[in-house]
């Protein structure tokens, strides 16, 4: 078992998704069960449409199975919950708050003293190094910046489970690669379980323990791999021998799967 505990943190049991399409019915899911266990990072990976989306939403709470369940810490997840933060692409700030306010936004719900929200905004605006940023509005941001901007909102909170949608796909390669390197060292600092769809192979090895090969629609898990390369890792643990087989052999899954969804 690559996870850091013994204790099952999210169990995916069963799931099955159906959507009522513009052409009829959508199998998007079909008979997936895997469980994460806690403060592992799982990442998923699987051609377009193999409804990696459809099973973080379902685990956000976001999006109901047609059947099958979903359990964190062996409760039912029904509807979103504080325990579980979402980071999604597209940053999802609200465009009329500074960022501070934005950090500040689910702490608020929370109902923490002021002191306690500017003691631990702070921290986490320094974390993503944005603190002389803090009274910028998001649209004077890169997108790197909002990207750091949402993940430090999504710490701030303390959820137990992180359920990160693509979080860098929008970047740049240099960013990409700097906010994976940051997200790295945040995960060993203050570990959580993390759900981290990705396209790319790179950074779904260098991020997580397992990577989960999804196949093409209906998704099904095709197969759980282990990644065994030890922490801290870097970006030059991309050069390394048993990143590269890793790599070979990940991909080459993925692509057949692709291959599927071409045919
Ligand atoms: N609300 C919806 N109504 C109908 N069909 C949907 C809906 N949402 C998703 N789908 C379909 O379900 C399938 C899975 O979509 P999903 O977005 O989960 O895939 P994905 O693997 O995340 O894709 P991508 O990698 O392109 O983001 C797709 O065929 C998609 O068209």
């Amino acid at each position: 078992m690559a996870g850091n505990s013994c204790t099952v943190k999210v169990k995916i049991d069963n799931v099955k998704k159906i959507y009522d399409g513009r052409n009829g019915e959508v199998v998007a899911l079909n008979g997936v069960s895997f469980d994460i266990m806690e403060n592992e990072f799982v990442c998923v990976v699987g051609p377009s449409g193999c409804g990696k989306s459809t099973l973080l939403n379902i685990i956000a709470g976001l999006g109901n199975p047609t059947s099958g369940k979903v359990y964190v810490d062996n409760k039912e997840v029904v509807g979103t919950g504080i325990e579980r933060g979402v980071v999604f692409q597209q940053y999802a700030l609200f465009p009329w708050l500074t960022v501070r306010k934005n950090v500040e936004f689910g702490l608020k719900l929370k109902k923490l003293k002021k002191q306690e929200i500017t003691e631990i905004t702070n921290r986490y605006l320094d974390m993503v190094d944005l603190r002389e940023f803090a009274e910028s509005y998001p649209k004077e941001l890169s997108g790197g910046m909002k990207q750091r901007v949402a993940i430090a909102r999504a710490y701030a909170v303390n959820p137990e489970v992180l359920l990160l949608d693509e979080p860098f796909g929008a970047l740049d390669a240099q960013t990409r690669t700097q906010l994976q390197s940051e997200l790295l060292e945040t995960w060993e600092k203050e570990k959580k379980t993390c759900f981290f769809i990705t396209h790319d192979v790179d950074e779904a090895i260098i991020l997580s323990q397992r990577v989960v090969i999804m196949s093409a629609r209906p998704g099904r898990v095709k197969e759980i791999v282990d990644v065994n390369i030890p922490y801290p890792r870097t970006q030059e643990t991309k050069m390394t021998k048993e990143f590269l087989d890793l790599k070979n052999y990940i991909w080459s899954q993925v692509y057949q799967e692709y291959l599927e969804v071409r045919k």
